[in-house]
C-alpha cells in the first residue's frame, strides 16, 4: 500500500515505537493521520504537522479497555469526517507481569475490540470497502520472554488473531498483518515486572544483549505498510525486515 493520500489510524501512535513511525508515515504523505492514545503530547502532534503540513495530523484520546460500543463512537466521529479509512494500526501494549488483568485488557483484548469496532465500517457483508489491519504484536509471541509470560502469552495471542482476520479476509474483505518487533530501546523496555518476581533483573539481563532502536523499527515498519502483504508475520529485529514462515502443526481442515 503507497502511504500516500491514505487515510490512517493509529492507535498508540504517540508511543516509543509509535512516534517515530508516526513521523516516517508522515513523510511518506498520507492524507489524514488520525492518532488515537491514551497519552496526550501535544508538541509531538505539532511536530508531525510541522514535519509535512501537507499532511492532515488528528489526535483523539483513546483507551483500548472501553467497549466495543465506545470504540465504535469515535471511530464514526472519525468516519464521518474522514469518510474513507484505508489503515488501522493497532499498538497499544504495556509490560508489567504483575497487572495479569490489564495486559490481557491492553494487549490482546484492546487489539480485538478495536479491529472489531472498525469491521462495522469495513465489513463488505455489510457493503463495505473492505480494509488493512496491521497489528503490532512482539517476537515474543513467536517464542516468549518466559519470565514475562502474561506479557509474552498476550502477544501471542494477538499474533494468532491477525492470523486469524487474514484468513478470513476473503469473507470480510478486510487484510490483516502482524508487525513483530524485536527487542527495541523504549522506555517500555528499560525496567518491568516479572511474572511473580521469578526474574527481577529480566530487564537489565535482557538488555545486554543486542537491541534495536525505534528509527529502525518505525523505517522498517513503513516497509512491511507499503508490502501490504496479507497474512505476512513481519519481524522487526535488530534493524533487519524479514516475512515470517508459520510452522503449521496441525490444520482445521476448514
Ligand atoms: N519496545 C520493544 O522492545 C517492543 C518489542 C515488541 C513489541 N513491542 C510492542 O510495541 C508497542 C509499542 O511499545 P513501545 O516499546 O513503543 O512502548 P511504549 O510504552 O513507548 O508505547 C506503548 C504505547 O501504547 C499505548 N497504550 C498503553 N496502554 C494503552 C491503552 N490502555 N489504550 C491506548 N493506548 C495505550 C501508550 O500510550 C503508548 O503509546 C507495544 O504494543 C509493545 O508491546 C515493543
Ligand atoms: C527488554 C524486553 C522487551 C520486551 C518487549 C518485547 O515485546
Amino acid at each position: 500500500m503507497a502511504i500516500a493520500n491514505k487515510n490512517i489510524i493509529f492507535v498508540a501512535g504517540l508511543g516509543g515505537i509509535g512516534l517515530d513511525t508516526s513521523r516516517e508515515i508522515v513523510k511518506s504523505g498520507p492524507k489524514n493521520l488520525v492518532i488515537l492514545d491514551r497519552i496526550d503530547n501535544p508538541a509531538a502532534i505539532a511536530e508531525l504537522k510541522a514535519i509535512n503540513p501537507k499532511v492532515t495530523v488528528t489526535f483523539y484520546p483513546y483507551d483500548v479497555t472501553v467497549s466495543v460500543a465506545e470504540s465504535t463512537k469515535l471511530l464514526k466521529v472519525i468516519f464521518d469526517k474522514l469518510k474513507t479509512v484505508d489503515l488501522l494500526i493497532n499498538g497499544a501494549g504495556i509490560l508489567d507481569d504483575y497487572q495479569i488483568e490489564r495486559t490481557i485488557a491492553v494487549n490482546f483484548a484492546g487489539t480485538v475490540n478495536t479491529t472489531t469496532a472498525i469491521m462495522a465500517f469495513w465489513d463488505k457483508r455489510k457493503g463495505g470497502p473492505g480494509g488493512v489491519i496491521a497489528n503490532i504484536c512482539s517476537v515474543t509471541g513467536f517464542n516468549a520472554i518466559y519470565q514475562v509470560p502474561v506479557y509474552s502469552a498476550s502477544k501471542a495471542a494477538a499474533l494468532s488473531f491477525t492470523n486469524s482476520l487474514a484468513k478470513l479476509a476473503p469473507i470480510t474483505g478486510v487484510t490483516a498483518y502482524s508487525i513483530n518487533p524485536g527487542i527495541t530501546k523504549t522506555t517500555l523496555v528499560h525496567k518491568f515486572n516479572s511474572w511473580l518476581d521469578v526474574e527481577p533483573r529480566v530487564a537489565e539481563l535482557l538488555l545486554e544483549h543486542p537491541t534495536q532502536t525505534t528509527l529502525q523499527c518505525a523505517q522498517n515498519f513503513v516497509k512491511a505498510i507499503e508490502a501490504n502483504k496479507n497474512g505476512a508475520i513481519w519481524k522487526l529485529d535488530l534493524g533487519r525486515l524479514d516475512a515470517i514462515e508459520w510452522t503449521k502443526h496441525w490444520d482445521s481442515g476448514i
